[in-house]
């Protein structure tokens, strides 16, 4: 699964917000999107995801271009976690993860060990019977991974997963995220985790990608101050984790 987005202009309500962007996610990669606030990193993720119609380019999936697909097979092929959490939904979490197999045939038994193992990956499996409105921000969160994971595409998009999870489960998401070994766009910002996790970045700036190649060779400081307006120094850090106790 290859995601290409080629000269992708996208405009809302008449105002040109993203411009001519190139992007490419290869199978298994995981690649960040990261860029100050408002640059338009939703509004061209929402181009994938077709919630939005590019104005020009092509966005293509394995060649294809995504907004001629039929609603099934483009969500065979994406799932997302958007931004937005739906509110008050009276539904249980395995309801709302159940959701994600909507392009599939239903499979009873199989679908219920999909679910299952799905909130157990994302540490909700205690949660499954809950009304997802009783949930915590990050535990909505995690539960429409979890939806977006029974949804078993080879490629996910994600805006700003962590956003509402504290620091354990950030990198447990991150971490997890990474061993899908599944194409994954993830628009992240924080760009320390980001370094840390993605195989490449691309970074936005006022509607355009500035640049993109792997994390050293992106996040320099020059760019983050051009970028950001603020001075980053780079430091070499050692990083701790305890050791596993013998025998
Ligand atoms: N309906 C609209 N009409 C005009 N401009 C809009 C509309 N909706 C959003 N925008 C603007 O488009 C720009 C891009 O928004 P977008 O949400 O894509 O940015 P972002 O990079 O994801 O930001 P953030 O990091 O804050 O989430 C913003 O300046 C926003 O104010």
């Amino acid at each position: 699964m290859k995601l290409d987005l080629r000269g992708v202009s996208v405009g809302l309500d008449g105002h040109a917000i993203v411009h001519e962007a190139d992007l490419v996610v290869d199978d298994g990669e995981f690649v960040g999107l990261v860029g100050p606030n408002g640059c338009g990193k939703s509004t061209l993720l929402r181009s994938v995801y077709r919630a939005l119609r590019p104005s020009a380019g092509l966005i293509a999936v394995d060649g294809g271009d995504v907004h001629r697909l039929p609603a099934r097979q483009a969500a065979q092929r994406i799932a997302v976690v958007a931004q937005e959490i739906p509110a008050d939904l009276d539904f249980t979490v395995t309801e709302i993860v159940s959701m994600g197999r909507t392009p599939y045939r239903p499979d009873a038994a199989a679908d219920e060990e999909r679910y299952a193992r799905a909130l157990e990956r994302v540490g909700l499996a205690g949660a499954a019977e809950r009304v997802f409105a009783t949930l915590s921000g990050g535990e909505k969160q995690r539960a429409l991974l979890a939806r977006a994971l029974v949804q078993e595409t080879r490629l996910l998009l994600l805006d700003e997963p962590t956003s509402h999870l504290d620091i354990r489960h950030q990198l447990e998401i991150l971490h997890l995220v990474r061993e899908l070994g599944i194409a994954t766009l993830a628009v992240l910002h924080d760009l320390n985790q980001a370094a840390a996790f993605c195989d490449r970045l691309y970074v936005m700036n006022a509607g355009r990608i500035v640049a993109g190649g792997p994390p050293d060779h992106v996040l320099t400081p020059e760019l983050i101050s051009q970028v950001y307006g603020v001075r980053a120094v780079r430091r070499t850090q050692l990083v701790f984790e305890r050791l596993k106790e013998e025998g």
